[in-house]
This record gives structure tokens, sequence and C-alpha cells, in this order.
């Protein structure tokens, strides 16, 4: 299975409020280099964008975030979601994230967190919320004891930040929503948002 890690050195962590602006958003975030997009459960317009994008946009990975219970994992593989991200998990997320057939990155933020989905048999795991729980020497002190586990740090990353985090041998690739402010999704204005994609892109050649 592809995994989601390797597919971009950046994945956007989208709010949407306009489902409208799904399609040209997949769009020039794809073109800027950036095939992976996160959608984030958190407005009514998500799994619609979701659906949108699925239909129009196939060279997009696009995934669910802020999948947080089950019921959230069956609507984002109705959706048409390639992949699911939560911001933690408890037992029965995990269950539901596992019997989905996608690949997922449960979030995680302690080391007994992370341990437990290595129980679980995961190596490809969320870090959240980053900056907030350690940063990026968080991480590298993860790297001695835990060498087989692979992250995806997110929360509070920026394209200054995102760098020392991709520099790091346990971190496949960061998450972030720098790359799709609210003012130019509103705007609609999409070249702005590709060159975002283009430079985050960029971060890791
Ligand atoms: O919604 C979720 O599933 C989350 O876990 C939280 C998001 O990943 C972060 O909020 C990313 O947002 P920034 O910190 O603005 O880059």
């Amino acid at each position: 299975m592809t995994s989601i890690l390797d597919l971009a050195p950046v994945i956007p962590v989208v709010v949407i409020h306009d489902a409208a602006h799904a399609v040209p958003l997949a769009r020039a975030l794809v073109a800027g280099g950036l095939p992976a997009i996160e959608i984030t459960l958190r407005t009514p317009a998500a799994l619609d964008a979701v659906r949108a994008i699925a239909a129009e946009v196939p060279e997009a990975w696009i995934g669910v975030g802020t999948v947080t219970t089950p019921a959230h994992v069956a609507a984002s593989v109705a959706a048409g979601a390639r992949f699911l991200v939560s911001p933690g998990a408890t037992p029965d997320l995990h269950a539901a994230l596992a019997d989905s057939g996608l690949p997922y990155l449960p979030g995680v933020a302690t080391v007994s967190e992370v341990l437990a989905a290595v129980e679980r048999g995961l190596s490809e795991l969320k870090f959240f919320p980053a900056e907030a729980a350690g940063g990026a020497a968080y991480l590298k002190a993860l790297s001695g004891p835990l060498p087989d586990v692979r992250f995806c740090p997110t929360g509070g990353i920026t394209v200054d930040s995102a760098a020392g985090y991709l520099a790091l041998p346990n971190v496949g690739c960061v998450g972030g929503s720098w790359l799709t402010p609210a003012d130019l999704l509103a705007a609609g204005d999409w070249d702005a948002v590709e060159g975002l994609a283009a430079k985050a892109a960029g971060l890791r050649p």
C-alpha cells in the first residue's frame, strides 16, 4: 500500500467553507506539487468537498482529517476518501480506522500512545499537536528508542519550521494549514495557493 507519508513533503490541512472551492483548490495544490490533501471534518461543506475532489481531481490523494468517531470513518469512506487522519485515537476509533481498508494516520502525542499504536501493528502516525507537544526536539528524542516509527507532525507548523522537522529521520512529511489560508480561499486566489504549494513541495527536493 502506498505510504501517505511518501507522497509529498507536506500534506495541506484544509478547512473548507464552500464546497464550490474544492475542485479548483485541489487542482492548485496538485499543480504546485502536493497531491495528498486533507480536508478536515470541521465544516458542513467538508464531505461535499471530498466527494467533488474524488470525482473530478483523480490525481489528488484526497483524505479526510479531524476523524474522531467511527461514524466519521464511515462517512469519509462513503465520500471517496483515500486516506484518513485523526488527531488522537481511542480503541474504538483505532478499530474503525483499521476496518476502513484505507491507509490512515492516527494522532499520538505521548510515548505510551506511540507504543499502543505499535502494538496494533502501526508504524506511521500523526504527531499532534506538534509544536505544543514538544516539536522537532521531541520527535528527535523518540527516534532513539523507536527508530522504526515514522511521523507526520501537524499542528502549529509553518513554512519556516517545516524544514527542521523534515530533516529528521523519523519524519516522512509534515501537515499544515498554511497552504490554504482562509483569505485566499475566500478570494478564489488559486494561483497564490499554487505558489504556496510549490514552495512547500520544494522543501525537500
Ligand atoms: O483537525 C485535525 O484533525 C487536527 O488534528 C488538527 C490539525 O491537523 C491542525 O489544526 C493543523 O492545523 P495548523 O496547526 O493550523 O497547521
